[in-house]
């Protein structure tokens, strides 16, 4: 078993930080949990069972529920006409036997509408399938939104590496689930009651001892390939993870593409996308290798079943039970004989082959049920933390900070008992060596981050916290300059409002004015792409933007982490001057001497625990 690797203890600053191997589970992990998570059993059938109710409840307005009931009872109303045409071969052999012509025109024209209604069922059943199927993707996906991407979920989860590549959870994964899996359920759910029709014909024609033969047959190869399922999930489950991390790379390359160029790290990147792949492909062929066993064990048994079918249609035979009949009769009566069994037979085999197919789609299933119930246990941890997380959110007009205990997610105290109290117009800065917790402090400060220890009360109006957060890389969004401006639209319980008037004031104010003359006033609701605008934007005119945002929302207070670092120290004074002349109270994190003047105090963050408090001179 492959460990994860544990960083160095000299720091124990950074003790708590364990960094996975690169293909996160860990190639031949073998842990008790991880044995649950694989399992053909009960924690699977409730996963399924939940991803179904989501699909029914979640579907008020499409009905996919009762679409998928339709599809179901359609499925069952075509079998009735396969099983017609599955008769007509007997009664050729009677009419052939009896060389009698007007009869056989009649059932070839009878052959010809019943064979070509059953086709024409077929294709219209795999397209409404297809359809249920991506109304099912749509539910999951929804669903998978809403619990995913709000506060504190979004951060948490992907932050936390709790949850291997949730974006690949909820694109891909939820696509293949659906894609196969409402087909494999709708044949599982028919299965019951073709098989009981089929026994009852069976049993007619060749007595009790031929159903029970084939339930015999059915019942060890189920068990079979039962234990030949469990390893193809678990395969399915890390080669999805690898493809996730596969993608990863290739996302993460192309948006670091300039970084990539300048430093020419193209040949490592490329060793390292190798790397990826291989680990894809490595997978791949494990999941064909334990599909192979499965396939192996169907498809014999799918042979065999027919040699079964003629044992059953023998022994009567040979026991003198139909040696009253005609040639004629007695090849109709074998050939229906024959399909009957066959085709019971054959509904058997479809049920094991179904496994196969199962087995992929519990794996999809595992994966979009883990990232559900990783949401569940955050939705619990916040409302336990809303009790006593001493986060206040009573309406104020300053931010507090109580002895606050500045920890990182994993435990390690950055900053000790920090007490604050930052009121309107009361600018601070806060400094301090690197890694020393200043972002950290801001994260806690602003609900990303628990405090380790005493309490937080942030400024809030009307119920809504009244402090923006800006980090140090400014967000660049796909859309029009309007919406590049107001992101993200809905902020501290406000809609934007943004007239053309405020877009090109609030631009030039920033330096961007030149921005309004490339886009066009005529234009501002043009929606461009990210790519655009990134190309358009400079990394320094990207903070410039982040910064406009500010002086479009005017909140109570801003905290502003490096985030003019990319900026001349006279762009970024004059930034600093039009936030503050907007009435804005600023908490900067900051490396830049010229920029304290700005600020009315200095928390100096020691590196150790401690800190000094101070007025700017
Ligand atoms: N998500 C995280 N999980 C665990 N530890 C973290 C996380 N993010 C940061 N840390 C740890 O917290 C420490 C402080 O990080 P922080 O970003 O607050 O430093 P900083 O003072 O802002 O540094 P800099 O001046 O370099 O930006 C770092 O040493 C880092 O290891």
């Amino acid at each position: 078993m492959r460990e994860a690797m544990q960083i160095s203890q000299e720091n124990s600053r950074t003790a708590d930080v364990a960094l996975l191997p690169l293909n996160g589970f860990g190639e031949g992990e073998k842990s008790e949990q991880a044995g649950q998570q694989f399992k053909v059993g009960r924690v699977l059938l409730q996963r399924l069972r939940r991803i179904c109710s989501v699909v029914v409840k979640g579907s008020a307005h499409e009905h996919v529920g009762m679409w998928y009931a339709g599809l179901v009872a359609g499925k069952l109303a075509a079998e009735v006409m396969y099983y017609y045409a599955g008769t007509l071969p007997s009664e050729f052999f009677r009419v052939l036997g009896d060389r009698n012509l007007p009869a056989f025109a009649s059932l070839l024209g009878r052959c010809v509408v019943v064979v070509g209604l059953a086709g024409s069922c077929k294709a219209v059943l795999e397209y409404v399938g297809g359809l249920i199927g991506v109304s099912m993707r749509q539910e999951l996906t929804r669903y998978t939104h809403a619990r995913y991407l709000r506060a504190p979920n979004f951060y948490s989860v992907a932050t936390s590496g709790t949850i291997d590549n949730p974006d690949q959870r909820t694109t891909q994964d939820i696509e293949r689930l659906t894609r196969s899996g409402a087909d494999v359920l709708a044949e599982l759910l028919i299965a019951p009651f073709l098989i009981a029709y089929y026994t009852v014909q069976c049993w007619k024609m060749a007595g009790i001892y031929g159903p029970l033969a084939i339930y015999i047959y059915f019942g060890i190869g189920a068990a079979a390939t039962r234990l030949a399922m469990a390893p193809i999930i678990r395969q399915v489950y890390i080669q999805e993870q690898a493809e996730g991390d596969f993608r990863f790379h290739h996302v993460r390359t192309g948006e670091c593409a300039e970084s990539i160029a300048f430093i020419a790290g193209e040949d490592r990147e490329r060793a390292a996308a190798d790397r990826a792949l291989k680990a894809v492909t490595g997978a791949q062929r494990r999941v064909l290798g334990k599909q192979f066993w499965l396939g192996l064990l169907t498809q014999v048994f799918a042979y065999m079943g027919s040699t079964v079918s003629y044992v059953i249609i023998g022994v009567p035979i040979f026991m003198g039970s139909y040696d009253d009949k005609s040639g004629a009769e007695l090849s109709s009566i074998i050939s229906l004989n024959a399909f009957v069994s066959i085709y019971l037979i054959y509904r058997f085999t479809s049920v094991i082959e179904l496994t196969k197919r199962l087995a992929d789609v519990a794996g999809y299933a595992t994966r979009v049920a883990q990232l559900w119930e990783e949401l569940d246990r955050l939705d619990v941890e916040a409302e336990a933390d809303d009790a006593d997380s001493g986060v206040s959110i009573r309406d104020s007009a300053v931010i507090v900070a109580r002895g606050l205990d500045v920890c990182t997610p994993g435990g390690v105290r950055l900053v000790t008992e920090l007490d604050l109290e930052i009121g309107v117009g009361d600018s601070l800065v806060i400094t301090g060596p690197n890694g020393a917790g200043k972002t950290a402090l801001l994260r806690t400060l602003c609900g990303l981050w628990r405090p380790g220890g005493g309490e937080v009360q942030l400024a809030h109006t009307n119920g809504a916290p009244d402090v923006l957060f800006l980090p140090q890389a400014p967000y660049i969004i796909g859309g029009s300059l309007r919406e590049q401006l107001c992101y993200p639209g809905l902020w501290g319980g406000r809609h934007a409002m943004c007239f053309n008037a405020d877009i090109v004031r609030i631009l030039a104010t920033v330096g961007l004015s030149h921005v309004v003359d490339i886009v066009g006033t005529s234009n501002l609701d043009y929606p461009y792409t990210v790519q655009a605008w990134l190309r358009l934007l400079s990394p320094g005119e990207r903070q410039m933007m982040s910064i406009a945002r500010v002086l479009f929302w005017r909140p109570k207070f801003v905290m502003l982490d490096e985030c003019t670092s990319a900026l001349d120290a006279c762009a970024a004074e004059a930034l600093y001057r039009a936030i503050l002349d907007a009435g804005i109270t600023v908490v900067s994190v900051s490396h830049s001497a010229h920029l304290e003047r700005f600020h009315k105090r200095r928390l100096s963050l020691d590196g150790s625990g401690g800190y000094t408090l101070d007025d700017v001179r």
